[in-house]
């Protein structure tokens, strides 16, 4: 194990990879794509998406072959009609017509028997593709920074983790299945059709080049429509977002008819772009609809000319409508997905988006696991710009032995957030290094790092769920009679024992039915819990009024004694009690006496 000052240098092999990755420009990114195994990513966002198929493909392709026994079996279908109506009706075979009046039944339970196997295999392979999808994309977004996070929007996020990659999915599974499905389909009712009367073929598709033309000509104005729709939509649900996570904002200052009218403004957006849409899709969709009825006007008036000549039996002219009614189906099917593949081109290029953003620090090849016991922490001439061009932190030092209590003093904006940033790992200095026990925080995984050192903030944000399940968040095992101990020792257990429900008492979607004190506590009891060696006090009493601030930092001394501690805070009074007092100014640490720290406020 490296002694102390002895950790990873900055110079080292695997820390000069994860530099020379990190600093790889996000345009060139390919291979850095969260791939479904782990194994090399794939360079392209199709090859993407489609790595998440493969898995399952020998459930798409059993799908697929029973795609194809139905579309046989369907086939079969018209073709018995024409037997029944040549061979037994007008040959008056009543023996025959019974056989294959059975033989219909027969052949429609298959149909419907494989079509219900085929559903259960498909939907079981598509969900499981989705749902790997996501969770590749949240294992992503998981590793992403602050950074991320304050800069994209929440309900943008969601849209594009949710619809557009629904979107990709439906494509990546769905198109070449459909494709297969309607080119077999084609070419057998195609097949089918000459077989039964080659003239009568060529006149039915008479009008077919004139359908692709068209169907080409409007699929600009059918994907600009579609996009519209989505975007509206996506604007909706990201207004949700917003709009509830502040709702507090919007009643305090008074803003809730103004907030509705954007609301309707919005709606009334997406009801113009879906009713244009959706009228696009009609003409669209109508205008091959006549032509096919035009074709089949067609095929009846030459067809039934031919059965009044002699020259085509009944029974085939039947059975050839009923062809090109399939046949009309897959070519249509065919057009739809070249318009679809635009679509989702789309949605692709908006989750490749989300999947370009860049972690800030990698974990390292081989981690160091931090030695437990002893929280000595050494911060060497750290530089940080979260801009190019503008550090926040200009070679900052501090040394804090194990067990000390030290503060970090500093205007608003002087970078004290910053700093908790990097003693957290969420971002790895520019220039110099961060030691905890002598080993630089570059070598230890995030994770294993994050058990070491904790960190109470501000806000002590909370998810839904009990009071029990969020102290043990991020826990493995916590016994009860642990549990307890961490409650009673952040004096919680009068206020638990009050609620009927105690520690199973469900924590609101916001929390917001907890007092800033409660939050605390219970962030303060979680942090017990972990049983850091180092813990970081961000302004963690900022929210209380002066007497509750007061107990609660005492309880911390209490409770973390002996333990390393960094208080940091923009008011003096703060860290009235610390061995050292650091005042940060213009991105340097300078140790502020302690007969200035009263003057600092
Ligand atoms: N993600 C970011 N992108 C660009 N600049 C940032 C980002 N985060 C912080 N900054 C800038 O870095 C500087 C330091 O911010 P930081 O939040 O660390 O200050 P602070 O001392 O914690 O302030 P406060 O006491 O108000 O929380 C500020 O000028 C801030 O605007």
């Amino acid at each position: 194990m490296p002694g102390p000052g002895g950790g990873l240098a900055a110079d080292d092999p695997a820390l000069t990879e994860q530099a020379s990755y990190l600093l790889r420009p996000s345009s060139h990114m390919g291979e850095g794509l969260p791939s479904p195994t782990g194994a090399p990513m794939p360079s392209s966002s199709p090859r993407w998406a489609w790595s998440f198929v493969q898995p399952h493909r020998a459930a798409l392709l059993l799908s697929f072959g029973l795609s194809l026994v139905g579309v046989a079996v369907g086939l079969a279908q018209p073709w018995l009609t024409k037997r029944i109506v040549d061979d037994g009706l007008m040959a008056g075979d009543a023996n025959l017509l019974v056989t294959l009046a059975i033989g219909m039944v027969g052949v429609g339970l298959l149909s419907n028997l494989l079509s219900g196997v085929n559903r259960w295999v498909y939907v079981r392979a598509s969900a499981l593709v989705l749902f790997a999808m996501r969770e590749s994309l949240y294992g992503h977004l998981q590793s992403l920074p602050p950074r991320f996070y304050a800069t994209w929007s929440a309900g943008d996020v969601l849209s594009r983790l949710d619809g557009d990659l629904a979107e990709v999915q439906r494509f990546a599974v769905d198109a070449p299945l459909s494709a297969v499905n309607a080119i077999f389909t084609l070419i057998g009712a195609v097949a089918l059709m000459a077989l039964l009367d080659p003239a009568l073929t060529l006149v039915a598709f008479v009008l077919l080049p004139a359908q692709i033309l068209f169907l080409r000509g409007v699929r600009p104005w059918v994907e600009r429509s579609t996009r519209a729709v989505r975007e509206g939509a996506a604007g909706v649900s990201g207004f949700f977002v917003q709009r509830l996570s502040a709702i507090k904002l919007i009643q305090s200052v008074g803003a809730e008819a103004q907030e509705s009218r954007r609301l309707a403004g919005l709606n009334q957006d997406f009801l113009t772009s879906l009713l244009r849409q959706q009228m696009m899709s009609f003409a669209v969709g109508g205008v091959p609809g006549l032509m096919s009825s035009a074709s089949t006007a067609a095929v009846f008036l030459w067809g039934g000319l031919r059965v009044i000549e002699g020259g085509l039996s009944l029974g085939a002219l039947i059975a050839f409508t009923a062809y090109l009614g399939r046949a009309t189906g897959p070519a249509q099917t065919l057009l739809g997905l070249v318009t679809a593949a635009q679509r989702t081109r789309v949605s692709l290029d908006r989750v490749t988006e989300l999947l370009h953003e860049r972690p800030a620090v990698l974990p390292p090849a081989q981690p160091i696991e931090p030695p437990s016991g002893g929280g000595a922490l050494s911060v060497e001439g750290v530089v940080f710009a979260h801009e190019a061009g503008s550090p926040v932190l200009r070679g900052l030092s501090l040394d804090v032995p194990a067990g000390a209590k030290i503060g970090v003093l500093g205007p608003s904006g002087a970078g004290k957030s910053t700093l908790v940033d990097l003693l957290h790992r969420h971002y790895d200095p520019q220039a110099g290094r961060i030691l905890l026990n002598g080993i630089d925080l570059r070598a230890m995984a995030p994770a294993a790092l994050r058990a070491r050192v904790a960190v109470l903030g501000q806000d002590a944000p909370l998810l839904p769920g009990s009071i029990a399940d969020n102290l043990r968040f991020g826990l493995q095992r916590v016994d009860e009679a642990v549990l307890r101990e961490a409650v009673a020792a952040a004096q919680l257990s009068d206020w638990l024992a009050r609620l009927p429900r105690g520690l199973d008492t469900p924590v609101g979607a916001w929390a917001s039915s907890l007092s800033g004190g409660q939050r605390q506590r219970i962030a303060l009891a979680r942090c017990l819990l972990r049983q850091p060696d180092v813990l970081v006090l961000d302004e963690p009493v900022s929210a209380l009024d002066a007497e509750s601030a007061v107990r609660l930092s005492a309880e911390i001394d209490r409770l973390f004694a002996g333990r390393t501690r960094i208080v940091i805070s923009h008011r003096a009074e703060a860290l009235a009690d610390c061995a050292a007092v650091h005042r940060l100014e213009n991105g340097v640490l300078r140790v502020d006496s302690s007969d200035r720290v009263g003057e600092a406020a």
